[in-house]
């Protein structure tokens, strides 16, 4: 097994979701989201630190629910930025790590990831430098340029999740070189992408969801309630 550092971003607005309020607060079984996020690595012994970007306005409410819950000791909190790649720099920023340390970078609004995956992503990216966790596109996709439509083979599409793992030095050189030359990625395995990093794959599985639009909340409570079960 292999110990690692987790980012969890938790600086966005939830725009897509349409709450009136950062999505991270939204309560599924009577427990915030973001919540519910954080336990994944609290739960996990092989996390030996956890960093959780929030923006500076959501500080007195976070502060107050990490209280409520019991674990304000064991999380620091980082103020992010305006974009999501700017919260993982920032996060980065933070640690002051070894340059092989792994660092796992996460969204809070993808509360289902399993233990097995979090193991998995830290050892691939211990050998490899990065590891990206990914599903199978099932869907027959199409791109439309123009009034021209191709098929994309399907063989070769993921569906990229978080977490991503890296060791600390290749992550901060990736975020370096996207800020001098102004790139800006949906995600933080796209910047070593365009280093032509080697990046290894786990393959996950789709309810790892990330909660985005109204929509996604019944699949989460549906999914919350299978956990449950399982327990
Ligand atoms: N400036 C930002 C933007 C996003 N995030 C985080 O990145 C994750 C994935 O982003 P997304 O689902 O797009 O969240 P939001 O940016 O909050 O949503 P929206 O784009 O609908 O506003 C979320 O956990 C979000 O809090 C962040 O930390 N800092
Ligand atoms: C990082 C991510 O969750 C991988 O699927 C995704 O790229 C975030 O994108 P969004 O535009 O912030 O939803």
């Amino acid at each position: 097994m292999v110990p690692y550092v987790a980012i969890v971003l938790a600086a966005g607005q939830g725009k897509r979701m349409k709450a009136g309020k950062n999505k991270q607060f939204i309560e599924l079984d009577g427990k915030p989201l973001i919540i519910h996020t954080l336990s994944r690595f609290l739960d996990d012994e092989w996390c030996t630190n956890i960093r959780l970007v929030i923006q500076p306005f959501d500080l007195e409410e976070i502060e107050a629910l990490l209280r409520t819950y019991q674990i304000r000791e064991r999380i620091e909190l980082v103020h992010g930025g305006e974009e999501r790649q700017h919260s993982s720099y920032l996060g980065l920023k933070s640690l002051q790590a070894e340059s092989d340390q792994v660092v796992m970078i996460h969204d809070g609004a993808r509360p289902f990831v399993r233990q097995k995956y979090l193991h998995e992503l830290a050892k691939k990216a211990k050998d490899t430098g990065a590891a990206l966790l990914a599903v199978r596109v099932t869907d027959t996709i199409k791109q439309r340029n123009n009034q021209q439509l191709q098929t994309l083979n399907r063989e070769t599409l993921w569906a990229a999740q978080t977490p991503q793992a890296f060791t600390y030095n290749k992550i901060m050189e990736a975020h370096e070189r996207a800020k001098d030359e102004e790139f800006l990625g949906t995600d933080d395995i796209s910047l070593l992408e365009r280093m032509s990093h080697p990046i290894d794959i786990v393959e996950g599985s789709i309810e790892n969801m990330k909660l985005t639009t109204p929509d996604d909340i019944l699949r989460a409570k549906w999914l919350l309630q299978e956990w449950r079960e399982e327990e």
